[in-house]
């Protein structure tokens, strides 16, 4: 069993406390992202699963281990750093086979595992080239099988594609989720907990995804519920390409919202998720791709001037200014029937069941019952 639970964790550096308590337990085999701004402490808090980091306060189990104060090399983790960090001066096989080597396993186990691996991770073409021989993509891919050799019950990895070109991390990306499948397929109990800043890498790669902020989780959950129902205005805003459209609005009657001054009527669907309680004061928020463009004259919807518009292929992101208020909307680029232009005027809709309600101080979701 490769349970990994943190009970009211706390890390506390001088006078600063980066870890606020949390708790988190990331079930075996399962893919744990740790994901948030630079800063909110995902690192901090992998360091100290990794036995790294002392932790000031709280609980850390592994399996049914309490490891708070066990060293790295007894909590059955490996871990994968951004850097890669390998011994620049060993081939790439003696780089691979270095913690068996440690461990003095039988030789013909080392050859066995460090052939195994090479071939899972297609690195057999360079076991005997050193690190600064590679490419970043090569490097990585090593360092993975470092940690993939130890057979460890969780992976841990901190921000492992951060030093790669966009198309190698895509493909990285698949590369590491699928290992993980196939290790979980052939019974091995491999946990991940990965951290990251990019909340693609998250989306694309996590069972669940923990959003963390200063030191805090703001949410956790899988990635359909993280961008359908998110807990708050932070997980709205952080979870979504381009951004969530979030301002200032006011509810008028229970059925309509103001925006600037302008007013229009909350579906029925939204209307039903929105808390009964709600104060009149509130943050809203539309996803870019939830808008309708509407008839300039229809009576719904916010009436706006395009400020920009950004081609980017199979879409168009158009930046509209609404008052004082700025939106982003995409909108598909094929079968336009239209040219957007720049100091157009537009009309703009959420579509039904599209509108999140935030309390405007707490921040939290008051648009998700039901
Ligand atoms: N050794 C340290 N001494 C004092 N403060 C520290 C130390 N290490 C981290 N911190 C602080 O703790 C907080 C969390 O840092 P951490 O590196 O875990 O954040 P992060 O989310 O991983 O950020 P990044 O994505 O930039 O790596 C930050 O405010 C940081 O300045």
């Amino acid at each position: 069993m490769a349970r990994v639970q943190l009970k009211s964790l706390e890390k506390v550096y001088g006078k600063f406390k980066a870890v606020h308590g949390i708790d988190l337990e990331i079930e075996d085999g399962e893919f744990m992202v740790l994901v948030g701004p630079s800063g909110c402490a995902k690192s901090t808090t992998l360091r100290m699963i990794a036995g790294l980091e002392r932790i000031s306060g709280g609980e850390i189990r592994i399996g049914d281990d309490l490891v708070n104060d066990k060293p790295p090399g007894q909590r059955g983790i490996a871990m994968v750093f951004q850097n890669y960090a390998l011994y620049p001066h060993m081939k790439v096989k003696n780089n691979l086979s270095f913690g068996l080597r440690l461990k003095h396993a039988p030789k013909a186990e080392i050859a066995a595992s460090t052939e195994e691996v090479s071939h899972i991770l297609e690195i057999e073409d360079y076991l005997e080239r050193l690190p600064k021989q590679l490419s970043g993509g090569q490097a990585q891919r090593v360092a993975v099988g470092r940690a993939l050799i130890k057979k460890p019950q969780v992976f841990l990895f901190d921000e492992p594609l951060s030093n790669l070109d966009a198309k190698l991390r895509a493909s990285m990306r698949v590369r590491i989720t699928d290992l993980h499948k196939q290790l979980l397929a052939e019974g091995m109990h491999s946990t991940v907990v990965y951290v990251t800043h990019d909340q693609t890498e998250a989306m694309t790669m996590g069972n669940r995804i923990c959003v963390m902020k200063e030191g805090r989780i703001m949410q956790v959950a899988d990635p359909f519920t993280l961008y359908r129902k998110p807990a708050n205005a932070f997980v709205a805003g952080f979870i979504g390409s381009p951004e969530m459209n979030i301002g200032d609005a006011t509810l008028v009657d229970g059925n309509k919202l103001r925006i600037g001054t302008q007013t229009f009527t909350i579906d029925d669907k939204a209307r039903a998720r929105i808390d009964k309680d709600a104060p009149s004061e509130v943050t809203f928020g539309v996803r870019p791709q939830h808008f309708t463009v509407v008839d300039q004259n229809a009576e719904e919807g916010l009436l706006g001037r395009i400020s920009h518009v950004e081609f980017m292929g199979h879409e168009v992101y158009l930046y509209i200014t609404v008052e004082d208020q700025s939106f982003i909307v995409v909108v598909p680029a094929t079968g336009i029937e239209r040219q957007y232009l720049r100091d157009d005027a537009i009309r703009i809709m959420p579509q039904e069941d599209a509108l999140h309600i935030f309390h405007r101080r707490t921040g939290e979701n008051i648009s998700l019952s039901a």
